[in-house]
């Protein structure tokens, strides 16, 4: 019988190995030269001339990245009054770091027992985006499952459903689903209500906007946007080295599919987000190489790219954690040396994102103080990180963001998503509320009461 994967089979061709050394990374970092992937790496492993963390060269890789945080961006944190609705869980992809979908087949009618994921239909997501905008959200963030229904628009429907081979190109007609999610142009037409800021579709996401046809991205992201998508998140990113994804998620698009993804998007006119999804089976050579071909796209799309977003691996409750693939996620250390070498290495990248989500709020505001500038969102729901396993809840309000960053002495500021409207909250005048949004009007998001219970409750 075959036996799975596990962490000791795993041999890749890059490896953690330089010709260069920890100092001279160093006081490359600290002279502000441009950074080399082999520089990335030692600063990564703080030094590939030792085994382990060396923790007072971790602290001097920090205060370079804090320092540096400083010059570029200064005293300010960002963060901004968003909502997730994600629209469904139905997804046939199989990564094996996600336990955020669940099989397709069994949101099918004809399937016997009760899904345990959902779908929502365009009204549903209407009215949730409606309700949120109206408490003073800026942004929606969607990102979703890749249902068999979903096609872009009702010109890629008929395509599929004339497709001779549907199952080739992963799709289903909407009928045979209990609920059906409308197109993805329906989706963000109806969740562009009054002017709120979309933000949606990542490249996996617009992959499956064009299976079954010849339609580019660039002609994929044109629809959408025409459709209501403002900017899109660049999640699907995981680690940009195919040997890496390959035994992470081998059913999603390639390295080369993804930056192509991303340039049309910005050859459309939208402004980007980057992520990494790290901490599993990759090493410090895999994130130096992400880190660089992030870089270079930003090159590329002439500075498009708002904020790299490192997303730290939460393991529990996934496929790779259960068969023994890995033994967990990335250690505190790892997290603040990726978070600081992400400060260092990308210098054409202003922002650099702590998610709470993630590290939780203590070691999330450590971030701060190790190259991050920009503290996430108030998501309002959040179904990723929590299906994972994650602990930190659904929901940051005003009042705790301004009571966090002026905890260690920074400047707290609401900012919209392109980062080009910022506000500066003054700590002295409570009460704290969004006012960017387009019926923001200061009170606050949610009251207390009003707020999601903790899954565990
Ligand atoms: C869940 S997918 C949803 C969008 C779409 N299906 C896709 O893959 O692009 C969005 C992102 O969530 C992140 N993610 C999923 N599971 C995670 C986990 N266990 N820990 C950290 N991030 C995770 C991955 O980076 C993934 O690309
Ligand atoms: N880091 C995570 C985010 N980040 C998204 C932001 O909140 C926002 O959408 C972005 O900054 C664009 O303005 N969202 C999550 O749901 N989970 C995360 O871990
Ligand atoms: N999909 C990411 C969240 C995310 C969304 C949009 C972004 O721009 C960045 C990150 C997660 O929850 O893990
Ligand atoms: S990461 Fe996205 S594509 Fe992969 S299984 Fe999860 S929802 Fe599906």
């Amino acid at each position: 019988m075959e036996r799975p994967v596990t962490e000791d089979d795993l041999t890749f061709d890059h490896v953690p190995e330089t010709d260069q050394s920890f100092e001279n990374a160093l006081a490359k970092a600290r002279d502000g030269d441009r950074l080399a992937v082999d520089d990335a790496i030692e600063l990564l492993t703080t030094g590939t001339d030792g085994e382990g963390i060396d923790r007072r060269r971790k602290e001097r890789v920090l205060e370079a990245a804090d320092r540096r945080r400083a010059e570029d961006v200064g005293e300010e944190v960002t963060f901004v009054a968003n909502l997730n609705n994600n629209v469904t869980t139905a997804c046939n992809v199989g990564c094996l770091f996600c336990n955020f979908k669940d099989a397709a087949h069994t949101f099918e009618s004809e399937y016997e027992a009760e899904t345990a994921g959902f779908t929502k239909t365009p009204a549903d997501s209407r009215e949730i985006v409606s309700d949120a905008v109206d408490r003073g959200v800026y942004e929606v963030t969607s990102v979703s499952g890749l249902h068999p229904a979903f096609a872009l628009d009702d010109e890629h429907l008929e395509i599929l459903r004339a497709h001779p081979e549907p199952k080739e190109v992963n799709f289903k007609p909407p009928e045979r689903y209990g609920t059906d999610p409308g197109t993805y142009a329906d989706q963000l037409a109806a969740m562009s209500v009054d002017g709120v800021h979309v933000h949606s579709m990542t490249p996996e996401e617009a992959y499956h906007a064009r299976r079954g046809t010849d339609w580019s991205y660039e002609e994929v992201y044109r629809r959408l946007h025409e459709a209501g998508l403002d900017t899109v998140p660049g999640t699907a990113a995981e680690i940009l080295v195919d040997e890496v994804r390959e035994v992470i998620c081998p059913g999603k698009i390639g390295t080369e599919g993804w930056l192509e993804a991303m340039e049309a998007a910005a050859d459309v006119g939208m402004g980007l987000t980057a992520t990494i999804m790290y901490g599993h089976v990759e090493n410090e050579a895999h994130r130096a190489m992400h880190l660089k071909r992030v870089r270079d796209l930003q090159e590329r799309v002439d500075g498009a790219i708002t904020e790299f977003v490192p997303l730290s691996f939460i393991h529990r409750n996934t496929p790779l954690f259960e068969h023994d693939v890995v033994s967990g996620g990335a250690s505190a250390d790892e997290d603040e040396l990726l978070i600081a070498v992400s400060r260092l290495f990308l210098d054409n990248i202003d922002h650099i994102q702590s998610s709470w989500v993630k590290y939780g709020d203590q070691q999330g505001l450590k971030m701060l103080s190790c190259g991050a500038d920009d503290f996430m969102g108030t998501i309002l729901s959040e179904e990723i990180t929590k299906r994972a396993g994650g602990e930190y809840g659904e929901f940051r309000s005003f009042a705790e963001y301004v009571d966090l960053i002026s905890s260690i002495g920074r400047v707290p500021v609401e900012r919209s998503t392109d980062y080009e409207r910022r506000r500066v909250i003054d700590p002295d005048e409570p009460p704290f509320g969004p006012e960017l949004g387009p019926k923001a009007d200061g009170t606050p998001l949610l009251e207390a009461a009003e707020r999601t219970a903790p899954a565990d409750d």
